[in-house]
């Protein structure tokens, strides 16, 4: 069992503490013959500042690992942490409320609010929860999301492309630790989703942001900085600057092992 991890990656401090980890990380669906072990002991390290793709064919436990995670999911067994908290040990409502204040969401769908505008949507989650968004960290996000002038739409007045713009912005604007994104561009057509993609990698250069996304298309794991590769609820390989070509070569490779076995 090794500790994969993207902090050996250029630029990165050495010794930095990851954005989250998990050890020995197991989720078991259901008892006795309709067992079945969706994460099987991972050992994971997420860097922090860094941008990680997970890829892996369906039902390899991909969902399950960013749940687990993000909190949103409890485990069987293995420890999670968030920077320095492990959220393995938390009751309910101090997770709730870590999750609140360190994580952020992307969704495929995008979850936008069809009555507010996109500013509103934006800072929603943080007018929820009474914080007081800080503004001048809020006005960079929408630069460089490129939203300045489209602030007061609605989600219906914008294209597929900007809603997800403004769903990354809301998982932004509370500055949290970790983005988590699952198949963010999986409703959007080519060129919304690389304009999608574009901006993570920027909230990840220009923002310093960590961003763990989900995803089944090479081209968009391309933009991470490390994929890692699920298999049967392990992670089963990695890799550095990867290109989409050079992802869709291992995945192809994965197939034609399953296909042996
Ligand atoms: N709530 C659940 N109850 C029972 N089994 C589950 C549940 N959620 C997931 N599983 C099982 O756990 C395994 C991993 O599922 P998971 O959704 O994490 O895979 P995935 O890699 O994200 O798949 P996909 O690419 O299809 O979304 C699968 O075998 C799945 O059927």
């Amino acid at each position: 069992m090794s500790t994969w991890t993207a902090a050996d990656t250029e630029g990165i401090e050495a010794g930095a503490e990851p954005a989250a980890r998990a050890t020995a990380l197991t989720k078991s669906y259901g008892t006795g013959e309709t067992r079945v072990v969706a994460l099987d002991a991972v050992d994971v390290e997420i860097a922090r500042g860094r941008f990680t793709a997970v890829m892996g064919p369906s039902g390899s436990g991909k969902s399950t690992l960013m749940h687990c995670l993000a909190g949103l999911d409890s485990v069987t067994s293995g420890q999670v942490w968030i920077g320095e908290t492990e959220i393995t040990r938390l009751a309910e409502r101090e997770l709730t409320r870590l999750r609140r204040d360190q994580v952020g969401f992307v969704f495929q769908a995008f979850n936008l609010l069809p009555t507010l505008t996109a500013a509103e949507n934006i800072t929603l989650p943080m007018d929820i929860a009474g914080r007081r968004p800080d503004a001048e960290w809020v006005d960079r996000v929408i630069d460089t999301l490129g939203l300045r002038d489209r602030l007061g739409h609605r989600p219906a007045q914008l294209s597929g492309g900007q809603q997800q713009r403004v769903a990354c912005a809301r998982a932004l604007a509370s500055r949290p630790q970790l983005i988590f994104a699952d198949e963010p561009t999986g409703n959007l057509d080519s060129q919304a989703g690389a304009e999608v993609l574009g901006f993570l990698r920027e909230a990840v250069d220009a923002l310093g942001q960590t961003v763990v996304m989900v995803t089944h298309d090479p081209g968009a794991a391309a933009w991470s900085d490390l994929v890692l590769f699920l298999g049967d609820g392990r992670i089963v390989d990695e890799m550095h600057e990867p290109t989409a070509e050079g992802v869709l070569e291992r995945l192809k490779r994965f197939d034609a092992l399953r296909k042996q076995g």
